[in-house]
């Protein structure tokens, strides 16, 4: 190995964003001056000048966060073939893909990520393939079984004729056998029928589950009882012409006395008992409906793992969430693309992707708590001060294996992964049990953090606090997609989770402020994450903002300067800027001006349901009232693009729909108010103190922004807002009018 070591393997690429920055930053003018504005008038005017002036102040300090972290956005050009080029030998890979539920995770979209990811180009006794099972469901082990019959003909295809998409439903959806080579057509054909008949058997196991043989097992357990159940569904012996690697399913032990830590959980468990099994120096983790798009991601990625002078530049190697199958137009707002493109480049050029829970390469030793080796740093401070059992529990199996990845240049020596697994079953049993981590470092100084719901992201601010960097993996085809949530409710609880856990990581041991000050968190890194952290807290700015305008139609005030007043220029600057500035990005992406408005409308929704419950969830936790729980997403099987109803939102009686309701009562009330008010007394822009044309501006965008809402007081079925919703939401109104307008 290492025979030509000027051979590149990565190149950083720095992206010229001169308008961008231009144009960020005169919306950053057009902020201040308004914060200049409130201030110097301060005085003149009462409680809606003071609460405008706060809100306006949040805004701006988000503002200047997000420009700083769009400043210099970079990405990184791998050479795979440069990786064929310098190393003899590849490193191994194990592949965690983890599933919760057979319901909402029907196991076919679990068995169509798995036989993407067996069938990668990568030597295949290279890679092992673990499927951790929340839901101990008989269903998901034996479509895993069905799918590893099925892989024998799969892999050995994709491979032949060098399959682009190697997730069977999508490529059976797109692909046709025409035109080509009638050995082609032939094993196509062959193929497709076999895959058909696979989905078909899945179908009915889900129905009715076998109860015999390998599935005794599950018989008799409930999901949230039971022990350690671990099968090797398939095992490479490395004696086939076209093998695939191995395949192992994982359902840790679960008692309902004990936590279980729902995602952070199931993930420590994997790297435990991949540890005393396979014991690879990389992981690859990816959830359950994140196929491999792009069959030489593994490749891309160790590029970037080894494409650097020092590791320490790569901790772990996260891959941007993207999406297939997505709605036209992104009517959910969730699709992340101008995201991940303006903010994910950006991050790029600082200290590295945030960890995201799924498509990301992880070094086992870094996620063992490792530092960077680094002149001042002693090596392996988690080991130093205490014994190895304190740390890592107590199992004989996982201390040796952790021994062997913390010894030098582990990475690249060739690992034998040709062992007998079924004799490491037992051990793997006790690393998969539920009282293994009691006394330990695992969730806390080791392995991905517990205790919040959105474990990836405090996870990777531990690697990086460590003053680990992160690389970002960007490919055309994308390396992997995955679903993402349509409807209301899913969509709501998602973004409800989201904001939930990172404020609960603000407030708790790994805040970024504390990682920052103590630790090796850099600053503008800390910006990122505050930048996250905050979402929940954003919610309190945005509702009391939205509900300054309607305040003064109803009281006959005003917020905004009047349409004849020379101050007018600087909302009027601030709207056009900000607006016409997040338009072009989306234009640049390619994306139209629908899907621009569909996002900044489910902001402002997302911020008044969801982010508003995540932050009274997590001050109910802190007053010890609840628990913060990680809700799974459902995920879709097929997105059928013409279907209308796909795209429109809806509803159910979940009080994350209140908020947003009353919030369009209030502004369509207020509206009514301020125009019957100006038809009967006059005033308006003309005269008075009452509302002007600003106000009037703001109760219409809150309106069109929470269109889907107005649309859910007509709607029927899910479509339209349960009775229970409206009546609750009438009820915050009167309870706004009461306390504010009298
Ligand atoms: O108790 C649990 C709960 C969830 N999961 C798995 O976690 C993954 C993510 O769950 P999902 O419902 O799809 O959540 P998303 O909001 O789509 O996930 C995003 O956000 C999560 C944190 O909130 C991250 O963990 C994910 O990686 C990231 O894709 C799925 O594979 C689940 O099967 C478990 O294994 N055990
Ligand atoms: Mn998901």
């Amino acid at each position: 190995m290492a025979a030509t070591a000027s051979l590149q393997l990565q190149e950083r690429v720095h992206l010229k964003n001169t308008l961008q920055r231009a144009s960020d930053l005169i919306t950053l003018f057009f902020l201040i001056s308004l914060l200049c504005y409130r201030a110097s008038s301060l005085q003149s005017y009462g409680f809606v000048w003071l609460v405008s002036f706060l809100c306006e102040f949040w805004f701006t300090f988000i503002w200047f966060i997000i420009t700083s972290i769009k400043w210099s956005p970079v990405t990184h050009k791998t050479y795979p073939q440069n990786l064929l080029k310098k190393f003899d030998e590849l490193p191994a890979v194990d592949v965690f893909v983890t599933t919760a539920d057979p319901k909402l995770e029907p196991p076919i979209i679990t068995v169509n990520t798995v036989l993407s990811l067996l069938a990668v180009e990568y030597p295949v006794e290279k890679l092992a393939c673990y499927v951790s099972d929340d839901g101990a469901s008989p269903a998901t082990f034996y479509s895993l079984v069905q799918a590893s019959n099925f892989a024998k003909l799969w892999v050995p295809f994709c491979k032949k004729y060098n399959v682009r998409v190697r997730a069977p439903s999508v490529y059976f959806s797109t692909e046709s056998s025409s035109s080509s080579s009638p050995d082609f057509t032939k094993d196509w054909k062959h193929a497709k029928d076999e895959y058909e008949m696979l989905c078909q058997r899945i179908e009915n196991a889900c129905k009715d589950v076998p109860k015999t043989g390998e599935f005794t097992d599950f018989s008799d357990i409930e999901r949230g009882n039971h022990p350690s159940i671990v099968k090797i569904v398939w095992e490479n012996r490395g004696n086939q012409e076209d093998g695939f690697p191995h395949l192992i399913y994982v359902s840790r032990e679960k008692r309902p006395e004990h936590p279980h830590h729902f995602k952070a959980g199931a993930m420590n468990v994997l790297a435990r008992v991949s540890a005393v099994m396979t014991n690879a120096p990389f992981m690859l983790n990816v959830d359950c409906d994140m196929f491999a798009n792009n069959p030489e991601v593994v490749l891309h990625g160790m590029c970037l793992l080894f494409g650097f002078p020092h590791e320490i530049h790569s901790g772990y190697v996260q891959a941007p969430q993207q999406f297939h199958g997505g709605l036209q137009d992104d009517p959910f707002g969730n699709q992340l693309v101008v995201l991940q493109r303006k903010v994910g480049y950006g991050i790029a050029g600082l200290q590295g992707p945030f960890y995201a829970g799924t498509g990301c390469f992880h070094r086992r030793k870094v996620i063992y708590g490792s530092p960077p080796e680094l002149p001042h740093n002693s090596k392996h401070d988690v080991l130093s001060c205490k014994e190895p059992q304190q740390v890592f529990g107590d199992s004989r199996e996982f201390l040796d294996s952790v021994a062997h990845i913390m010894s030098e240049n582990i990475e690249l020596r060739s690992a034998n992964l040709l062992i007998d697994l079924s004799s490491k079953i037992e051990a793997a049993k006790q690393v998969a049990s539920c009282t293994y981590e009691f006394n330990t470092d695992w969730g806390k100084e080791v392995g991905w953090v517990s205790g919040s719901v959105t474990e990836d992201v405090e996870t990777g601010i531990r690697i990086q606090s460590m003053g680990w960097e992160s690389k970002y993996l960007t490919l055309d085809p994308a390396p992997f997609l995955g679903n993402a949530p349509t409807g209301g409710p899913a969509s709501l609880a998602q973004q409800k989770r989201w904001s939930t856990g990172l404020l609960e990581i603000l407030v708790g041991p790994n805040s970024p402020l504390l990682a920052t000050i103590h630790k090796s968190l850099t600053f503008r890194q800390f910006l990122v994450y505050i930048n996250l952290n905050v979402w929940a807290l954003r919610s309190l700015f945005e509702l009391s903002y939205t509900l300054l305008a309607p305040y003064c139609c109803l009281t006959n005030s005003s917020f905004l300067p009047k349409v004849g007043a020379a101050a007018m220029v600087i909302p009027l600057g601030l709207l056009l800027s900000y607006n016409v500035g997040t338009l072009m990005e989306y234009l640049e992406c390619g994306l139209s001006v629908r899907a621009w408005w569909n996002n900044q409308r489910m902001q402002r929704i997302y911020a008044l349901t969801s982010w508003l419950f995540g932050f009274i969830g997590v001050m109910l936790k802190k007053m010890g009232l609840s628990e913060t729980i990680f809700e799974v997403t459902r995920k879709d099987q097929s997105l059928d693009e013409g279907d209308v109803d796909m795209r429109r939102f809806t509803f159910d009686s979940s009080p994350v729909f209140v908020p947003g309701t009353a919030v369009v009562l209030v502004n369509v009330m207020a509206l009514v108010v301020g125009l019957v008010r100006i038809m009967v007394n006059g005033g308006g822009d003309e005269g008075g103190d009452g509302p002007g044309f600003g106000e009037f501006v703001c109760c219409v965008w809150v309106v069109l922004s929470f269109w889907p809402f107005v649309r859910g007081f007509f709607g029927k079925g899910s479509y339209g807002i349960p009775w229970v919703t409206v009546f609750k939401a009438v009820a915050l109104v009167l309870v706004f009018l009461l306390m504010f307008v009298r």
